[in-house]
């Protein structure tokens, strides 16, 4: 059978299966589904950025996508096609959720979430579907640890009230069960380190936004993480999340400047990515 019968093929089956694991099964066939998809996941500061360029030198075949934090920095110029003028100000919604965490929280945690959806249902680059080997999507966070770590932790402190949460609940499970595979892992990195570790480094890269960060909220982000890709007592509503295959990394391990220790890393991703 050629390409273009398999093509056909494809298109016909799509139209006459709509439900999601049928959807599944034929989406698995064509060259998207070949390419595995895999978040890094990670406290504020643990490194994910840095991680995220070493995987990106090292693998021909990853294509890694950074968190879009500076759409969140700058929301008109994020959203917006025109070119503000010098005398139009431009909203930093990231300091805003920062220093008035209730009033923000939610707006930020709707902002976030849909720029990760928008990355997450990007077409991979076409290198990596014609790749011949593993080739694999790695998005730095993704949106499963916008509710699960953040949204919950907003919930858990009170920035989010329990309306806000129930809402943000809601359409954030429409949404991934609307998508269906398009928006599926297949795996998680998790670099894992103490929040002291991490609240050293976030002091170490000095972002504005960041300055007023206690300690307190690290540990409560640890948590979160501990809970759900660790212990899994995280109550998760999505079949595919409950058996993902978890990576955990000791990223409190000076790995920045330390070839040898890259190399170990690398060599552990690179197991993993062919095992998924
Ligand atoms: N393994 C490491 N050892 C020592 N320093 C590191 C290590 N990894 C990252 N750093 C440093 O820690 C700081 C934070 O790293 P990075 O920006 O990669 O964190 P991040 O997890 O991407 O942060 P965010 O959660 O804000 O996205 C940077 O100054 C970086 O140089
Ligand atoms: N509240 C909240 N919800 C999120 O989904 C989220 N994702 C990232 N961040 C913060 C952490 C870093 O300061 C900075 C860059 O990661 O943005 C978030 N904060």
């Amino acid at each position: 059978m050629g390409f273009h019968t398999v093509t056909v093929a494809l298109h016909l089956t799509r139209r006459f299966f709509s439900n999601s694991s049928q959807c599944r099964l034929i989406h698995r066939m064509d060259g998207i589904s070949r390419v595995k998809r895999v978040s890094i996941e990670g406290n504020i500061a643990v490194g994910k950025s840095t991680f995220a360029k070493l995987l990106q030198n090292a693998g021909q075949n990853w294509e890694v996508t950074p968190e879009p934090v500076s759409k969140w920095q700058n929301v008109e110029e994020a959203t917006s096609q025109i070119v503000l003028s010098p005398q139009q100000t431009t909203s930093n919604l990231l300091q805003m959720m920062y220093q008035d965490p209730k009033r923000w929280s939610y707006t930020f945690q709707t902002f976030s979430c849909m720029s990760r959806m928008r990355t997450q249902l990007q077409p991979p680059p076409a290198k990596l579907m014609q790749s011949r080997d593993t080739a694999v999507q790695v998005y730095e966070r993704s949106i499963y640890s916008d509710r699960y770590i953040f949204a919950l932790n907003s919930f858990e402190l009170g920035a989010l009230n329990s309306t806000e949460w129930a809402v943000y609940q809601d359409w954030h499970s429409f949404l991934v069960e609307q998508f269906g595979p398009k928006v599926q892992l297949e795996g998680i990195i998790y670099l894992r380190a103490s929040p002291q570790v991490c609240m050293e480094r976030l002091g170490k890269r000095g972002r504005e936004e960041e300055r007023g960060l206690q300690l307190d909220y690290l540990d409560t982000l640890h948590v979160q993480h501990e809970n759900w890709l660790i212990n899994k007592s995280t109550k998760v509503h999505f079949d595919h999340l409950k058996n993902l295959p978890v990576l955990v990394l000791d990223a409190g391990l000076e790995f920045e400047k330390d070839p040898e220790v890259q190399a170990r890393l690398i060599k552990e991703v690179k197991i993993f990515f062919h095992d998924l």
